[in-house]
């Protein structure tokens, strides 16, 4: 694991320490909350209307680019995503290094009927509970982070609580070791975590790799009309981006204007 990925998790781990003590709470908490709105079914359904399928993503910062957007209102951005046609929303949850939070997630999911991923660094089954516990529709394993048996137990964990799951790789091997998990939401990750460099090219080389019975979602780097060309004619059909709709004044109309809806 690369220094910033481990920086992260040591973060991560103190996070979890500190929501031991509140595990019995998150879990009745998390048994209180309704079903969740269907995170794979509402990308399905975009792909199967002819659209493409966007996850627009809830996000302040990021360790690579800095404040985005400032004022930020969670709220807002996730109305005016709702009425541009995204499928499903991603909220950072992260503190630390994205200046997210629990209170951005309620607030982005409350505003609008879709699907919300919770956004943040899994690493053990009380932060899926914990997700479950703020609403969430869906979590996010990164390869980069966790075993495979880590994977496994924390993919089976999202299952059991009626999450949908993002898997998220970069190289070959990564996606190797990704494929071999139940889910069908594949994420491509275009930025190298180690050096923040980004290119479409991650997806493109890796597209032949996911079978069509899964579903590969692109992401990061997705800015320009032309980005989005480029990977719908290699059959890209679902998209997770932030930075391009955090930057613009009406996040909703920056996404109608990327993908052309
Ligand atoms: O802002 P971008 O370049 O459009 O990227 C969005 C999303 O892919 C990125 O935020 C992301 C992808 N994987 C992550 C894992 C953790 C935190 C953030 C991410």
């Amino acid at each position: 694991m690369d220094d910033i990925l481990r920086r992260i998790v040591a973060v991560k781990q103190e996070e979890i320490a500190a929501l031991r003590p509140r595990a019995a709470e998150l879990e009745r908490a998390a048994s209180a909350q309704g079903p969740a709105r269907g995170f794979a079914q509402a990308l399905n359904a975009k792909i199967a209307a002819g659209r493409p399928a966007v996850i627009a993503e809830v996000k302040q910062a990021s360790p690579s680019k800095g404040v985005l957007r400032n004022p930020f209102e969670p709220a807002a951005i996730a109305s005016s995503y709702a009425a541009h046609g995204a499928a499903c929303l991603s909220v950072l949850t992260d503190r630390q290094f994205f200046q997210g939070s629990e209170a951005a997630l309620r607030a982005a999911r409350a505003a609008c009927a879709l699907p919300v991923l919770r956004k943040d660094f899994v690493i053990d089954p009380l932060q899926i509970v914990e997700a479950k516990a703020m609403g969430a529709d869906a979590v996010l394993l990164i390869v980069a982070c966790l075993s495979d048996e880590e994977l496994h137990a924390l993919e089976a964990c999202a299952l059991d609580w009626g999450l949908d799951v993002l898997v998220e790789s970069h190289d070959a091997e990564e996606l190797d070791r990704a494929l071999r998990l139940k889910t069908p939401l594949i994420g491509i990750n275009n930025r190298n975590l180690r050096s923040f460099e980004v290119s479409l090219d991650t997806t493109l080389g890796l597209r032949a790799a996911v079978g069509a019975e899964r579903l590969l979602i692109t992401e990061s780097g997705v800015l320009t009309p032309a980005d989005v060309q480029r990977l719908r004619a290699a059959d890209v059909q679902a998209f997770l981006v932030g930075e391009a709709f955090m930057r613009a004044p009406d996040p909703g109309g920056a996404l109608a204007e990327l993908f052309g809806s």
